[in-house]
């Protein structure tokens, strides 16, 4: 269980994250929403230690330190891999490392992303590095694989096809939060949906709880957020406004 409690996060006077508790269970498959500037890289840097904050973040009840970071794995599209090294050679690298290494799981995700094993990643186009970071995070053999928008520049074959082979091949043990825009897309493969708003988290559901009162998660967005039905007409008609 991963579990964050009042956690806060300052960046020069600002409040990024406030006091944002959480329980991540093993075995789900979270969402994780929120406008742009929520807090949502910010609420998962800070998983991973790349950040101080105040507030407690454990692991199975510990604090995360280099003893148990190996439990947790991020995908982002700020990259983590080395630019110069190949596919290949990051696989090596990842198989001294974590004695937890899925190979079986990397040869078959950089076959069904078609990705080639001997170019060096600083060649790869944008989505094939977004893909490649997803490759590493779910073969790292971590429980918990947090992933900040992963395909960002890929395609809606490849992002629909992948979610369908990562619900596949998911093990009960393994925990997913994901960061993404894209909510339509996801509705379908979560279990569980979590919102952050200004660095507070405003709305944590089940996708079955939604399910049963009849919304989509883009309602229980709107909802939570208290979206602002009127606001492209309101900014249309301040820009036309010939004035
Ligand atoms: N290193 C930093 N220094 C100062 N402010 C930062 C820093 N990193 C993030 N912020 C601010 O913290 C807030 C939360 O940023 P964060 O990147 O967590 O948002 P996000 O929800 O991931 O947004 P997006 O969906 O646009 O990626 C934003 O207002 C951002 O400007």
């Amino acid at each position: 269980m991963l579990e964050l409690n009042h956690v806060s996060k300052n960046f020069n006077g600002y409040r990024a994250l406030k006091e944002a508790s959480l329980t991540l269970p093993r075995g789900e498959i979270i969402g994780l929403f929120g406008e742009n500037g929520a807090g949502k890289t910010t609420l998962m840097k800070c998983i991973l230690g790349y950040l101080n904050y105040t507030g407690q973040i454990t692991l199975d009840g510990h604090p995360i330190t280099h003893k148990n970071i190996a439990h947790i794995s991020f995908a982002t599209s700020e990259h983590s891999f080395f630019p110069n090294l190949t596919a290949s050679a990051h696989k090596a690298f990842y198989e001294l490392h974590f004695p937890t290494f899925r190979e079986k799981r990397f040869n078959g995700l950089m076959t069904f992303f078609e990705l080639p094993t001997h170019k060096s990643i600083k060649h790869f186009s944008v989505g094939q590095k977004n893909q490649f970071e997803v490759i590493l995070a779910l073969s790292q053999g971590a429980d918990y694989i947090l992933m900040d928008e992963p395909f960002a520049g890929n395609d809606i074959f490849n992002r629909e096809d992948f979610y369908k082979v990562l619900l596949g091949i998911l093990e009960p043990t393994e925990t997913v939060l994901l960061s993404t825009h894209l909510l339509e897309e996801v509705e379908k493969f979560i279990g569980r949906a979590v919102l952050i708003r200004k660095g507070e988290i405003v709305g944590d559901t089940t996708v079955e709880k939604l399910a049963d009162s009849g919304k989509t998660l883009i309602d229980f967005v709107k909802e939570t957020y208290h979206y602002k039905s009127d606001r492209v007409i309101q900014a249309l008609s301040n820009l036309t406004d010939e004035r």
